[in-house]
């Protein structure tokens, strides 16, 4: 059995629809299919998920909110409507309007999914299983053994489903959504469940490419990349595949299979345990980063030996529950790497905090840096690449602030200005296709 998950971009539209179809028709193993809500298209410029957070402040700031609301039921009656689906889809339209006032968050922004997932269920001819009635979380994160039970209970009467994905449900029933990007976890969770034999991860590009295609024109796509090396370009941001979903699959040694629902035949990236041998390794295998981020560096004399500093810093991180990565940095320093868009509001309380009742030295702060990552699996076995990058990025005229590698050495971090963030990945690239040409053709 294969779990199938399509992106927002795979069914924005009746069109997008019609090739999801045709990609389910052609392998009937494709049993589990899980959608995303409605994304972006060249007709349709915004994301469901996106009208859905900004009609919930439109409802919290008091405004009128019918004007928005009707702009997200027709978007999806439309597609209802060009797919000629005999789908009272108003009456789900109806109960979300009639609890726009009271519902939660989670409720509300899940709803794009759910939408979406009826129509795709009745367009397919496939059960519709709402996702709250089968992934249920609680305090640890998913439960898998209830997850498990609920699945095979319905599978045993229904062999071909659709799912929304992004969100499951709480102990007590509520709507627990997943993060950004969530419906890619939904897919690696059921996959996990049923120990799928294949994940299929549709999307808008042929695969996993080396670089992000909106910075690096025609970036060389990867053929296979192990699970290892998905997590960590995740996690430093390539939006293909969100980080969460690696673990589900990886936990379960599920291959997962990036493809192009625009282009099924073009293959894709398949994400697999360990690389088979390969005849002409590059030296990088993906690269990824983000921009805006901010930097806190700490110093104090003598840190190795007063740990309790290092303690209290991290208290104050805590209480305002940040998502940090620390990096030591010289003799007696430490640097915090946060997102500036998580810290920026309490900035200068947190500094005073570290200043006044951590016992710092020095705190130094760096904002609008952008992190770029090289992936590869060669990392740990030829460190002198890390020096030739750098090498490269200087006589390119690049300012690196600082490098670290992570990851049990599997990648290399650049933070450089935001400014350079473009020309930094789009530097590493050349310079990683260069070398492995020269290496080809020796
Ligand atoms: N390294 C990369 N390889 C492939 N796509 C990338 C990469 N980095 C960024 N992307 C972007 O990710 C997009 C696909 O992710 P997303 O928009 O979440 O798709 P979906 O709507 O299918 O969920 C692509 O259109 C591409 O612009
Ligand atoms: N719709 C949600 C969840 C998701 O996974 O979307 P997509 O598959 O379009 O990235 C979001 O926009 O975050």
């Amino acid at each position: 059995m294969k779990v199938v998950k399509f992106g927002g971009s795979s069914v924005a539209d009746a069109g997008q629809f019609k090739k999801v179809k045709q990609i389910i028709k052609n392998d009937k193993s494709r049993q589990i299919v899980v959608v995303s809500a409605a994304g972006k298209s060249d007709s349709e410029p915004i994301k469901v998920t996106d009208m859905l957070l900004d009609l919930e402040q439109v409802v919290a700031s008091g405004d009128d909110a019918d004007p928005l609301f009707k702009s997200i039921s027709e978007r999806i009656i439309k597609i209802r409507d060009d797919l000629k689906l005999p789908v009272k889809i108003e009456n789900d339209l109806q109960n979300i309007s009639q609890q726009l006032q009271h519902c939660s968050h989670d409720y509300l922004i899940s709803r794009g999914e759910y939408l979406t997932a009826k129509l795709m269920a009745a367009f397919l001819g496939y059960y519709f299983v709402d996702a709250k009635d089968i992934l249920i979380f609680d305090e640890q994160g998913l439960n898998y053994p209830q997850s498990q039970k609920r699945l095979l209970n319905v599978l045993a009467s229904h062999t071909q489903l659709v799912v929304p994905g992004f969100y499951g449900a709480n102990e007590n029933g509520s709507v627990h959504l997943m993060p950004r990007g969530g419906s890619d976890i939904s897919g690696s969770i059921l996959s996990n469940l049923v120990d799928a034999e294949l994940y299929e991860n549709w999307t808008d590009v042929s695969g996993i490419l080396m670089a992000d295609p909106r910075i690096v024109a025609h970036s060389q796509k990867i053929d296979s990349l192990t699970y290892d090396e998905l997590q960590e370009l995740s996690y430093m941001g390539i939006g293909v595949f969100q980080e969460e979903a690696v673990r589900p699959v990886r936990e379960k040694h599920i291959p997962t299979a990036i493809l192009n629902t625009n282009q099924p035949e073009a293959g894709g990236t398949l994400v697999v345990s360990a690389h088979e041998e390969k005849k002409y390794d590059h030296i990088v295998t993906g690269i990824a980063g983000r921009k805006d981020c901010t930097v806190i560096t700490i110093r104090k004399y003598q840190l190795n030996k007063h740990l309790e500093v290092l303690q209290k810093v991290l208290s104050v991180f805590q209480k305002f529950d940040l998502a940090i990565n620390s990096v030591p940095s010289g003799n007696d320093g430490f640097s915090f790497l946060c997102q500036q868009c998580d810290i920026t509001v309490h900035l200068p309380v947190i500094i005073e905090k570290l200043k006044q009742t951590c016992g710092v030295d020095s705190v130094e702060v760096n904002q609008n840096i952008a992190l770029v990552a090289a992936v590869s699996l060669q990392l740990s076995k030829r460190p002198a690449i890390a020096g030739k990058i750098l090498n490269y990025l200087d006589n390119s005229l690049i300012h690196v602030r600082f490098v670290f590698q992570e990851g049990s050495d599997l990648k290399i971090v650049f933070g450089v200005n935001n400014d350079d963030y473009e020309k930094t990945i789009k530097r590493i690239y050349r310079e990683s296709m260069e070398h492995h040409l020269k290496r080809i053709s020796a």
